[in-house]
């Protein structure tokens, strides 16, 4: 679904993503790790147009979007979830939802999202007219997602949803995330610290380090790989 072949991404002097290739199935989710700094965060703004490569095509089904706009990426059906969520605090639960439909001209079909959105996260529900920055780390996360799957994505670019959450709240939103891969078809990209609980439901994983892809397995296997994990995952 995603393709990506030699990325290169820099900051002034930096290349924060050096050469990079990378790829996804349908239907799946692919988990990004690495130490600080080894680029995952570069690599998701770049594929979603909020940083531009220097080198390197970026394919989503079959079409080149290297160098598209944010707006036309997430047209594409590419949502991105930034770290911290990106939520409107000064808005409402109701009014952050809506912003993430606000191109869609399907009536029914921004209806059906919200009900969508309601029924994985049941805690928003009962927030709808609530100000976004009395919600908690975790609400304020579903929030997050639940604004990035109103575009009705075909992919969801997640970076670090754990960040901040405690143990519980990460498990559900990685069940949900499983729920929209096997029920939804959708295909995730999830940048996480947290390895253990990327790979407990991820199929397959890259680790990145200094802008280059250092390992790529499926999930059980970069986990069975002391080396890997002593070295790249903190664990
Ligand atoms: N806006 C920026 N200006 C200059 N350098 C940047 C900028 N953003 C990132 N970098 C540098 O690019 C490299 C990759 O950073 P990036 O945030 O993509 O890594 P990361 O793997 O997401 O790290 P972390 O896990 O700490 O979030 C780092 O060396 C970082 O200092």
């Amino acid at each position: 679904m995603l393709d990506i072949e030699d990325l290169v991404t820099t900051y002034g002097p930096v290349r924060a993503l050096d050469g990079l290739s990378l790829w996804t199935q349908d239907a799946s989710i692919t988990a990004v790790l690495g130490p600080n700094g080894a680029g995952k965060t570069t690599l998701l703004r770049t594929v979603s147009g909020l940083a531009t490569p220097s080198a390197g095509r970026i394919r989503f089904d079959d079409t080149d979007i290297t160098g598209w706009s944010p707006d036309r990426v997430v047209r594409a059906g590419l949502a991105h979830v930034p770290e911290n969520g990106g939520v409107i605090t000064e808005l409402t639960v109701a009014e952050n939802l809506r912003l993430g439909g606000l191109w869609r001209r399907d009536k029914a079909g921004v209806a059906a999202s919200t009900k969508q959105v309601l029924d994985l996260f049941p805690p928003l529900a009962s927030r709808l007219r609530q100000q976004a920055s009395t919600l908690s780390g975790g609400e304020r996360q579903m929030l997050a997602i639940g604004r990035a799957l109103m575009s009705k994505p075909r992919m969801l670019l997640l970076d670090e949803p754990s960040l901040g959450l405690a143990p519980g709240v990460t498990l559900q939103i990685m069940r949900v995330l499983e729920e929209l891969r096997d029920w939804e078809e959708l295909t995730v990209l999830l940048v996480e610290q947290n390895a253990r609980s990327a790979l407990s439901i991820s199929d397959r994983g890259y680790v990145l380090s200094l802008g280059k892809v250092v390992a790529v397995e499926e999930a059980g296997g970069l986990l069975a790989d002391d080396r890997l994990r002593r070295a790249y995952l903190g664990m």
